[in-house]
């Protein structure tokens, strides 16, 4: 099953369906019980947990209950804690009780030398950024990387928006963020704020939460083993045109940089047979001699699927070409210049029943939809596919993938050297050669996405790369993912 994310009013579902668990406070003293555990775990992992010093940062809600218990807990195994209360006569009472009976000390300030800050600050409840009180005092830390305590947010950072994940200005970055039962649509479309996110059991569950047609966009995320499971590989009876043909459109004999590239991460992503067609056909083929090209549609055997656009121009051609290709009943992917000509005509994809995955950047987003991308990237992808009925694959550190019904698959890269010219055509020629091996679009934009992010990966190491380093990495990062179903 892939990973389910809930927005905040989804969590506050699921855990009134516990019903006594939740008015009983039972799952406050589970919740924090799984921060508590997460702390000491790491304290031990460096140095131990007697005398060590824990900072705690509380707010007015039951996010600042579950930091008080968490720290009643640390107390009584012998840690230093100290809590600055932001609403001293708002926060939560049993929390600080609790506190207050383990030893925990209150303080108008934290203290120097601290080796952990829980932030309690707020958690679903949170609106907008940290307010003065927190800020001024997460702003006093040094951070981390600079050999500050560790940041161990409650439920999420403060200052980032639970259903967006939208990073307000100040917010609190964590090195890790302990959350309840299921994650939180933050966690993964902020997951660079959140640092490490450890979910911890508390008895709740994604099922308890009704669905709603018209409810927010729903988010979720492949597992390592699901890309693994998904990826096309020959049977005993499989031949080269049995696993799924894929035409690359794209570059130009004056620009064949992306023809290369997209061709070549279509040759890579499957064993099925790719064919090329264009005017870079002679530079396509002295790089990859497998690649069966042709310059015109008219002269192409046949495909299951097309990937059109990177460096195709915008031209009367170009969107003749569209025309013929999207006029077929064959999966389409439309990338980079030809998303500029579906902008201008939307009525070539809108409502097209094939297999049609569009995948911009940005830029190419607002071009499509008429409006910027904004804060809510979640709602903007979900809304531009429920209204157009198409799959879009919206490009960025996460990569969202909404299909026609508004259910959205996310993809943490996990880095960001992918952002590099080329990249994106690279992208193409995976999520191309899946779809002719037939794979439904959304699946084949998001198990594209994560091969081409581990390959990013594997190819940086820490250090810059280009696109032709990335593609180099497509094989061994399949090679990788697929080992997971073995180790597993
Ligand atoms: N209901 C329950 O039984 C459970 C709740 N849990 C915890 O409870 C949290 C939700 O608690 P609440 O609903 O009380 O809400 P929060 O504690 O997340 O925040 C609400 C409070 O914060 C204030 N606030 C909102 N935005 C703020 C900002 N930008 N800066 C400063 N203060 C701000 C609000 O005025 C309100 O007083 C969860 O995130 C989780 O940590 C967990 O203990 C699991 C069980
Ligand atoms: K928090």
């Amino acid at each position: 099953m892939p990973i389910r994310y809930l927005d905040a009013e989804a969590v506050r579902q699921a855990e009134a369906a516990t019903g006594d668990l939740l008015t009983g406070g039972t799952l406050m003293r589970r919740a924090s019980a799984g921060v508590a555990a997460v702390i000491l775990r790491e304290l031990r992992r460096t140095g131990g947990c007697y005398g060590r010093r824990v900072g705690i940062v509380v707010g007015a809600g039951d996010n600042g209950g579950d930091a008080l218990h968490a720290g009643a807990v640390l107390a009584r195994r012998g840690v230093a804690c100290t809590a600055v209360l932001l609403a001293p006569e708002k926060a939560h009472q049993g929390g600080l009780a609790a506190y207050r009976n383990a030893g925990g000390r209150i303080d108008d300030a934290l203290p120097e030398g601290l080796d952990l800050v829980i932030d309690g600050v707020v958690g679903i409840g949170g609106r907008g950024p940290l307010r003065q009180g927190a800020a001024a005092v997460f702003a006093r830390l040094t951070p981390a990387e600079s050999g500050g305590p560790l940041i161990v947010s409650v439920d999420l950072p403060s200052g980032v928006d639970a259903d967006t994940g939208v990073v307000h200005d100040p917010a609190v970055r964590a090195s890790i963020t302990v959350t309840f039962g299921v994650p939180r649509n933050a966690h993964l479309l902020a997951a660079p704020a959140c640092g490490r996110v450890e979910v911890v059991d508390i008895g709740i569950s994604a099922d308890a939460v009704t669905s709603n047609a018209d409810a927010a966009p729903r988010l979720s995320s492949l597992t390592d083993a699901e890309v693994a499971r998904c990826w096309p590989v020959p049977s005993p009876s499989d031949d080269k045109y049995s696993q799924g043909v894929v035409g690359v459109i794209a570059g130009s004999a004056r620009y064949p940089g992306a023809a290369i590239l997209a061709t070549g991460a279509a040759v890579t992503a499957t064993s099925g047979m790719t064919r090329y067609v264009g005017t870079a056909a002679d530079e396509v083929v002295s790089h990859y001699p497998e690649v069966v090209a042709a310059r015109t549609l008219d002269d192409v055997g046949r495909v299951q699927a097309w990937v059109v656009g990177p460096g195709a121009g915008t031209d009367d051609d170009a969107l003749t070409v569209l025309r013929a290709l999207l006029g077929t009943d064959l999966p389409v992917l439309v990338d980079a210049d030809g998303l500029t000509v579906v902008a201008e005509h939307p009525e070539l994809v809108v409502g097209r029943t094939a297999p049609t995955l569009l995948t911009p950047h940005a830029g190419e987003f607002a071009r499509l939809a008429g409006a910027e991308v904004g804060a809510d990237r979640l709602q903007a992808v979900a809304d531009l596919a429920t209204r157009w009925r198409v799959t879009v694959l919206l490009k960025g550190r996460i990569t969202l993938v909404a299909d026609p019904t508004g259910a959205v698959l996310g993809n943490d890269a996990g880095g960001s050297w992918a952002a590099t010219a080329g990249a994106g055509d690279v992208l193409s020629g995976i999520a191309g050669a899946l779809l002719a091996a037939g794979l439904p679009p959304q699946l084949a934009g998001a198990a594209a996405a994560r091969v081409h992010a581990h390959a990013a990966d594997l190819a940086s190491r820490g250090a810059p790369i280009g696109a032709s380093n990335l593609l180099g990495a497509v094989r061994p990062a399949i090679r990788d993912l697929r080992d997971t179903l073995s180790a597993g």
